[in-house]
């Protein structure tokens, strides 16, 4: 590493790492928003309404689901530059747990309450919380540009439920931005840089880990001892795996690379772990030849408070319903499955969640996953093989080798009328290769039909046989005698169908009364 350890100490000395707390729609991600605004020196149409919430569903609720980091280089009044890592959490309290986790990379927290709701459930809760672990605390009241805000009485309230004093309080709209660029020189004042030493053996605190299909396990650390470097063997403490980091890097909030991670920081690394279990949150990573004795405390195991079965309507079904849950705890530390057998509804799987709210995210996002299923289906029709499935929140995105040759008729069509037009097709060339196919001849009365000869897959004779004996059947008129329709491979008929003759109508010239 090129820098000593009196520069690392300098470079502390200039770290705010600090989440920002509150109750539902207080005004969390609005207040990040300008945060993110004011430090990247962004215009107001640049910016995107709560940048820090990006899944679909986070985006559709209006709530912050899972907490995101963030960091930020902020210049001072008095000319300092200092890095704030900022961490925007959910405040609904089923995700309380990602809460507790993100303080524990933090020395400060922002208390944000709504001015014109007081003090609420979870602004008690994850104040306590923050304080538990000793952090410093900002308190500030939102959407005072509201017309029905009170502040004074919620000022109040906050000096006699929490215990601040009023005169600590700031005041702000998050929406206007009024009051913000103090919020963000108290900060840089009030709040403690991070502590640890940097000439320590290294103690990363794994504060959050997801899985991502390019990079295997993602894991988002805050180094509390030592530094980590690009390239460097580090070692899970709980497990002794040892991995080579691959990828560091930060959120900015875009996903960009950086060399190394100094004491202090937050940011996420990649080290192609293939099982989230291979990282888990609370964990502690040392340096796999200069190694720390002892594991960071940790996090207390969640509880989880609601369970719900989950059963396929069929058996078939199982083994996609099993993927999907698969698929969904590498991304969800805290939700939990595992098989269940009943004897009316089959196999299935209980589910552990932390509360209604989590278990309805969890159902909608195994339903949404659901249908893309019958994508997969029309790929899997057409003989596809997937190479890939990428989830990119909003968007997915399935990779198939796909024969040309059924792709080129109709796929498209029914790709557009399966997703109702929001999917689309981009396909290339890769190679030609062997397959089992067949030429098939259609033969009407004895007579080939050279125009509708064709080449078909051996497992589509039956059915594009039968498709073009039931259209020429409709197509053909009726004669005085009978009309043969053959499909034969190698001069062998695989299937046949006769046009009737016209028979000879011998009631058409009677009466009633004959
Ligand atoms: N008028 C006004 N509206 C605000 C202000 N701050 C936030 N809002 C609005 O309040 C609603 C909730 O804001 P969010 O920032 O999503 O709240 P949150 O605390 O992040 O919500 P969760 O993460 O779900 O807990 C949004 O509609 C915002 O536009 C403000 O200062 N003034």
């Amino acid at each position: 590493m090129n820098i000593n350890s009196n520069q690392i100490y300098f470079f502390m000395k200039n770290i705010r790492n600090f989440a920002i707390i509150a109750h539902i729609n207080h005004g969390k991600s609005t207040l990040s928003d300008r945060f993110i605004q004011i430090c990247n020196n962004l215009s107001p149409h640049e910016i995107k309404n709560q940048m820090l919430d990006t899944m679909e569903l986070e985006k559709e609720r209006g709530i912050t689901i899972k907490a995101q980091s963030v960091r930020l280089n902020y210049i001072a009044k008095n000319k300092n530059k200092y890095q704030f890592n900022l961490i925007d959490t959910p405040g609904h309290t089923d995700f309380s747990y990602e809460v507790s986790r993100s303080l524990s990379a933090c020395e400060g927290a922002l208390l944000i309450i709504d001015a014109t709701q007081g003090v609420e459930a979870q602004t008690v809760a994850n104040c306590h919380i923050a304080l538990k672990m000793q952090l410093k605390i900002i308190p500030i009241l939102n959407k005072i540009d509201l017309p029905h805000a009170y502040p004074e009485k919620v000022v109040k309230e906050i000096e006699n439920i929490i215990g601040i004093k009023s005169n600590c309080i700031l005041q702000c709209s998050a929406k206007t931005g009024f009051g913000v660029p103090k919020i963000l020189e108290c900060i840089a004042n009030n709040l403690d840089p991070p502590h640890g030493d940097p000439n320590s053996a290294l103690q990363a605190l794994i504060i959050d880990s997801w899985f991502d299909n390019y990079l295997g396990v993602i894991i988002l650390v805050k180094i509390k001892n030592g530094y980590l470097k690009r390239g460097e063997k580090i070692k899970i403490m709980s497990t002794q795996e040892i991995y080579s980091v691959i990828h560091i890097g930060i959120f900015t909030p875009e996903k960009i690379n950086i060399k190394y991670l100094k004491c202090g920081e937050v940011g996420w690394i990649a080290c192609s772990i293939k099982k989230i279990q291979g990282a888990l949150v609370g964990d502690t990573i040392t340096l796999a030849l200069y190694s720390s004795k002892n594991a960071l405390p940790g996090f207390k195991k969640v509880s989880h408070k609601v369970f719900a079965s989950i059963f396929p309507i069929s058996s078939k079904k199982y083994i996609s319903l099993k993927n999907s849950l698969n698929k969904l705890s590498l991304n969800d530390a805290s939700f939990f499955y595992e098989p269940e057998n009943s004897c009316a509804l089959g196999m299935g799987f209980k589910c552990g969640f932390l509360g209604l709210l989590h278990l309805e995210i969890i159902q909608e996002r195994l339903e949404r996953e659901y249908k893309i299923s019958k994508i997969i289906a029309l790929c899997n029709e057409k003989r596809g093989v997937q190479i890939n499935l990428v989830y990119y929140d909003i968007n997915v995105m399935l990779i198939y080798e796909i024969p040309m040759s059924e792709i080129i008729l109709n796929f498209f069509d029914r790709l557009q009328s399966i997703s109702r037009g929001y999917a689309s097709l981009n396909y290339k060339f890769k190679y030609f290769k062997k397959t089992n196919a067949v030429i098939i001849k259609t033969i009407v009365n004895k007579t080939v039909l050279d125009a509708l000869t064709c080449i078909v897959h051996k497992n589509y004779i039956h059915i594009y046989s039968q498709k073009i004996i039931e259209k020429l059947k409709n197509l053909i008129p009726r004669q005085q005698f009978d009309i043969v329709i053959q499909t034969s491979i190698n001069n062998q008929v695989v299937a046949k169908g006769t046009v009737k003759q016209l028979r000879k109508n011998v009631l058409s010239k009677c009466y009633g009364g004959d």
